[in-house]
């Protein structure tokens, strides 16, 4: 088997203050195989955001990865020099965020700026992934020597109405949602292997939103892009990722293929996650809010992080560190670290 697009390990992202380190990342695995749409979650100050900017390499400063690894295509950026990690992330690792007006330029025709990337990331003609109808168009738009035209193509993949007029506005001049199709088609335009999606459809109302994350899922396909895509909630991992991977205060705590995390959750989290989630099927149930909030993420004196939210935590989840062990059925390839899950006989 190829190595897997990225693979997380033991990463640890932390912040000095004048309070103490803040673990925000606290030793955390992950892996994307080629094509998959991997799903982040967690309530509000996990540490979803900096493992995201971990990945792509733009943890804020002080903030520093003080241990584990990030493999990209089974190289580690860590060991990368800066360069090679800038080309890396020009090319091969794209990301969005919640508001695209961070990354879009506001005093730029959006379509000069994605002519922009593509002239500055992309030799076109050397394209080989991309599906044969989509090369045909951007390897067309190429033999024409037209970064602008390509950049119609991307905001046309993206479905943006008339991208031959609409390339010639300014971001202020589009809309919420298309502003955000802008940015995915920014930051697909160089065909990076891999898109960090932090929150990318958060501010977006609910209709905008279920289409965009619809073209998201295409693009992958068309583009053969895999995706980790960050957001705290349930509803938008339901609907489009592969695997998901729950997070808690720093840790990840349960993993599993999306339709097995929520038909069989085992950690008491994320239980308690869907618990109090309005969005999902049976809507009329009564929501149950997890009490308590997430920690302080500086010296956590506990071993189980989510032990004192837990309703049933005992005296060894505050002392004994839970190790990721099998859960549900055999083949589920579902795993969680809870010292009160796992099989028979194992659990405390
Ligand atoms: N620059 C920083 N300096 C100090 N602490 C930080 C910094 N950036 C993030 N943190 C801390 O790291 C923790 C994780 O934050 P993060 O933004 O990753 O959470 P999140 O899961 O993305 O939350 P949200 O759903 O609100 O986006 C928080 O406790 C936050 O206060
Ligand atoms: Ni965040």
């Amino acid at each position: 088997m190829s190595d897997p697009v990225l693979e997380v390990r033991d990463l640890q992202t932390q912040f000095p203050t004048d309070r103490g380190v803040v673990k925000a990342v606290d030793g955390v695995d992950l892996t994307i195989e080629s094509g998959e749409i991997v799903g982040l979650v967690g309530e509000s100050g996990s540490g979803k955001s900096v493992l995201a900017d971990s990945v792509v390499g733009i943890v804020e400063e002080p903030g520093e990865i003080a241990g584990g690894d990030v493999l990209f295509n089974g190289e580690s950026l860590l060991e990368m020099s800066e360069a090679e990690r800038e080309s890396i992330r020009g090319g091969n690792i794209s990301m969005v965020f919640q508001d695209p007006m961070n990354s879009l330029n506001p005093t730029l025709r959006v379509g000069e700026q994605i002519a922009e990337t593509v002239r500055l990331h992309q030799d076109v003609g050397e394209s080989v992934s991309l599906s044969a109808e989509m090369k045909r168009k951007i390897v067309g738009a190429a033999k024409n020597g037209e970064a602008w035209r390509r950049a119609i193509e991307m905001l046309e993949a993206v479905e943006i109405p008339e991208p031959d007029a609409r390339a010639t506005d300014y971001p202020h001049q589009f809309s919420g949602g298309m502003r955000q199709r802008a940015m995915i088609a920014m930051a697909l335009s160089c065909e990076p292997d891999l898109l960090v999606a932090d929150e990318p459809t958060t501010a977006l109302d609910v209709t905008i939103q279920a289409q965009i994350l619809d073209e998201l899922e295409g693009l992958k396909d068309a583009f053969d892009t895999s995706i980790l895509l960050i957001t705290h909630d349930l509803a938008v991992v339901a609907e489009t990722c592969d695997r998901v991977n729950v997070m808690y205060a720093g840790e990840i705590v349960e993993r599993a293929e999306t339709e097995t995390l929520f038909s069989s959750p085992e950690h008491p989290y994320t239980q308690g996650l869907i618990a109090s989630t309005p969005r999902l099927e049976d809507a009329d149930r009564d929501l149950q809010p997890i009490e308590g909030n997430v920690p302080d993420l500086i010296d956590i004196p506990y071993a189980c992080h989510f032990a004192p939210r837990c309703p049933e935590s005992n005296r060894e989840c505050f002392e004994v560190d839970p190790e990721f062990r099998d859960v549900g059925e055999p083949d589920d390839d579902h795993e969680a670290a809870c010292l009160r899950r796992g099989p028979e006989g194992e659990q405390l």
